[in-house]
C-alpha cells in the first residue's frame, strides 16, 4: 500500500476542470515530483492532497486512510499532510527554533527534535537566529525542517526553490532531499524545472490537462515515455520516421527494445545525447552551427535527405566549424511508436 493513493481525482472551478481524473502513488519514504505546463493542475492537485479544496470526484488516502472522497473531507489540520510553500513563511517575530517547534506537543519540545531536524537541514546552531537574519536559501531550509519536525504522513513542496537563484538552488534541493530521505519522509515535490524533477525524485509524474499521463522513475520516464509529447516534455526529442524491421531512419538503423505490432508508419525517438559525430561509418551530415553551454554543446546538423536535427556532445568536442562535413550515428535504444511523426 502507497503512503499517498490518489485516485481518479476530479476538481472543478466553474467551468474548468483543473484536475480530470488524476491517479498517482506515492510509495512511503519516497519523493515524487509533479512535472507539468503552466495551468496543468499541479497546485489545484497539491491543495486537495492538503485538503484546501474539495474533491469534485475521486478519492485521496493517507497511510491507508480515505481522507477525501465521497461524503468524506477531513480538514487539513487532521491529515498529517503539511505544506511547504513558495516562499518560507515563516513567523517573523519567532526565533528560527520556535519556528521549527511552533507545531510541537511539549514532549517533543523536549526531545530535541527541533535541533534534529535542523541538523537534517544543515541549520544546526541557527536556532536562536530570527528569520531575517538568514538568507532567502537558509530561509527555506527552516521552511523545511518545520514541515519535517512533527514527522507528518506527507510533505508537500509547492515550487520550493523557485524564488533562488540557480546555484543556491542546486545546493537546496540535493540537502532538502537528503534530509527528506534521512527522515524517512513521504513527499510531492512540484516543479516546473524538467532538471529538478529528474535530478532528485524517485518518481516523476507528468501531468496534463488535469490528469497523470506517466508517472515512473526518472530513468525509465526519460528512456521510455509513453507517448511523444511526455518525450519532448521531459527532454529534448527528435523524431524520425522509420522503415523495416532494422529501423531504418535518416540517421541510418537504429535500436530499439520494442517494436510496437500492428500496421502504419513508425516513428523513432532518439535523444540529441544519443546521435554521435563520428570518424568511423556513418550517415553523412553537414554541422549548421553550434550552440555551447560549457559542460556540453548542441550542434545542428543536416543530413543528405534534407533533415535536420540536434545532436548534443561534450563541450570539449566543439568548436566544429559551421560547413564541416561529418559522419553521425545513433547510440543505444530508441523508443518507437505507430503513427506520423508529422501529426504530432
Ligand atoms: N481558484 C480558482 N478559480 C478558478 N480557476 C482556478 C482556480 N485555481 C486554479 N484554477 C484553474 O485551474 C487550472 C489549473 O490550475 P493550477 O494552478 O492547479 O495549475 P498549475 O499546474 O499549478 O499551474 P502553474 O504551473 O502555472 O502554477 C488552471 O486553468 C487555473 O486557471
Amino acid at each position: 500500500m502507497s503512503q499517498l493513493d490518489l485516485r481518479g481525482l476530479v476538481k472543478r472551478y466553474g467551468a474548468v476542470t483543473a484536475l480530470g481524473g488524476a491517479d498517482l502513488a506515492v510509495p512511503g519514504g519516497t519523493l515524487t515530483a509533479v512535472l507539468g505546463p503552466s495551468g496543468c493542475g499541479k497546485t489545484t492537485l497539491l491543495r486537495c492532497v492538503a485538503g484546501f479544496e474539495r474533491l469534485d470526484a475521486g478519492e485521496i488516502s493517507v497511510d491507508g486512510r480515505v481522507v477525501a472522497g465521497p461524503g468524506t473531507h477531513t480538514p487539513p489540520e487532521r491529515r498529517h499532510v503539511v505544506t511547504v510553500p513558495q516562499e518560507g513563511a515563516l513567523f517573523p517575530h519567532l526565533s528560527v527554533r520556535d519556528n521549527v517547534a511552533y507545531g510541537l506537543t511539549r514532549e517533543e519540545r523536549r526531545s530535541g527534535r527541533a535541533e534534529e531536524v535542523l541538523d537534517l537541514v544543515g541549520l544546526a546552531g541557527y536556532g536562536d537566529r530570527m528569520p531575517h537574519h538568514l538568507s532567502g536559501g537558509q530561509q527555506q531550509r527552516v521552511a523545511v525542517a518545520r514541515a519535517l519536525a512533527p514527522r507528518p504522513s506527507v510533505i508537500l513542496l509547492d515550487e520550493p526553490f523557485s524564488a533562488l537563484d540557480a546555484g543556491l538552488r542546486a545546493d537546496l534541493r540535493r540537502d532538502v532531499r537528503a534530509a527528506l530521505r534521512a527522515d524517512k519522509a513521504t513527499g510531492i515535490l512540484v516543479t516546473h524545472d524538467q532538471n529538478e524533477a529528474l535530478s532528485v525524485a524517485d518518481q516523476v509524474a507528468v501531468m496534463r490537462d488535469g490528469r497523470v499521463l506517466q508517472s515512473g522513475p526518472p530513468v525509465e520516464l526519460y528512456r521510455e515515455p509513453a507517448d511523444p509529447w511526455v518525450a519532448a516534455f521531459v527532454g529534448e526529442a527528435v523524431f524520425l520516421p522509420a522503415t523495416g524491421l532494422d529501423l531504418l531512419t535518416p540517421l541510418g538503423p537504429v535500436a530499439a527494445d520494442r517494436i510496437p505490432g500492428g500496421t502504419g508508419e513508425l516513428t523513432v525517438m532518439v535523444r540529441p545525447e544519443q546521435i554521435v559525430l563520428t570518424e568511423g561509418p556513418g550517415v553523412s551530415a553537414t554541422v549548421t552551427g553550434h550552440d555551447f553551454h560549457g559542460h556540453d554543446a548542441t550542434v545542428a546538423l543536416l543530413l543528405a535527405d534534407g533533415t535536420r536535427v540536434t545532436a548534443r556532445v561534450p563541450g570539449h568536442a566543439v568548436p566544429v566549424a559551421a560547413g564541416s562535413a561529418v559522419s553521425v550515428r545513433v547510440e543505444g535504444a530508441c523508443r518507437v511508436w505507430r503513427g506520423g511523426h508529422l501529426d504530432r
